[in-house]
């Protein structure tokens, strides 16, 4: 549950813009919102802002990019205010992302084993015998079998479920106050994508922390996350606790909804989202 009293995260009035050469993209406008020691979903269409939001709480936006907010405080950072020195203090170890394909995010020359212990190395005082023992112990953690062979296998040679695995374990172990995860699981099967949700999920609980859960999946954030922060062409139409979904005010959440396959409404017939434009003023 969140301590809303104590957020680890706040965020007023972010917007993100990206001049290009047909004139400026305003991808994020005006969010606002807090992150205390919860799951808080962010959902929305493609293109409606989800991750550039999550990235720009990171500080990883594209460089021509240009964030503006009236506050941005993680912790005892002020964000807005962290140089790049700074930012690499918090990135990865008080402030983890975890993307869809975890490819992107391990060094594809370096084995597996390798890259953990080097976290290892990086966070705890031991020697590299020990980390090799720790990254094995790690491993186990998150349920992967046989982790003397998965030790030397590289990021090419594991599956996507595997990936994230490793990604979670190196998170055990940097030991964040804050995940963002932008669409952990998509690439996953149903199976995989269960067991690597019930990981986060005891990682979340057992560490006290917050986690942003960047989705496409109604369905998914719904059952699985705590709050869930609704988006709608780069503004926030409506955050809701996961459990009162099914009284969404915003009609275009409710066309969310309404649009979810059931028993009762066969997917060929899905309704067309509706949309107004009185959704887009500010309010
Ligand atoms: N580097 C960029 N340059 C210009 N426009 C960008 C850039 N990155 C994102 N955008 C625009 O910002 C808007 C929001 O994109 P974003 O990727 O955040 O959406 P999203 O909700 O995460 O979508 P998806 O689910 O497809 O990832 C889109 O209109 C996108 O075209």
């Amino acid at each position: 549950m969140h301590e809303m009293s104590n957020p680890i995260l706040t965020v007023e009035n972010m917007s993100v813009k990206f001049p290009t050469l047909s004139g400026v993209v305003t991808a994020v406008r005006d969010v606002s919102f807090s992150v205390g020691r919860e799951k808080v979903g962010i959902i929305g269409e493609s293109g409606s802002g989800k991750s550039t939001t999550g990235r720009a709480l990171m500080g990883l936006q594209p460089p021509k990019a240009i964030v503006r907010a009236d506050r941005m405080q993680f912790e005892d950072i002020d964000l807005l205010k962290a140089s790049e020195h700074d930012m690499l203090a918090v990135r990865g170890r008080r402030m983890a992302m975890i993307l869809q394909d975890p490819k992107y995010s391990l060094n594809p020359v370096m084995s597996i084993g390798e890259q953990i212990a080097e976290t290892v190395l990086l966070h705890e005082k031991v020697s590299k015998r020990a980390a090799r023992e720790r990254t094995l112990a790690m491993l186990e953690r998150v349920k992967i079998r046989d982790p003397q062979r998965v030790f030397d296998l590289y990021p090419h040679e594991v599956s996507g479920g595997m990936g994230q695995r490793i990604m979670i374990s190196m998170m055990l172990i940097a030991s964040p106050s804050l995940i963002i995860a932008d669409e952990p699981t998509s690439a996953l099967d149903v199976t995989v994508r269960q067991e690597v949700l019930s990981i986060l999920d005891d990682l979340v609980v057992e560490r006290n922390i917050g986690l942003v859960f960047i989705s496409h999946d109604l369905n998914l954030v719904s059952s699985f996350c705590d709050r869930v922060i609704i988006m709608y062409a780069g503004r926030i139409v409506e955050t809701i606790a996961a459990r009162d979904l099914n009284n969404a005010k915003h009609p275009y959440t409710q066309g969310l909804l309404n649009a979810l396959p059931s028993l009762d409404r066969p997917r060929d017939r899905l309704e067309v989202l509706s949309r107004d434009p009185a959704w887009l003023e500010a309010h």
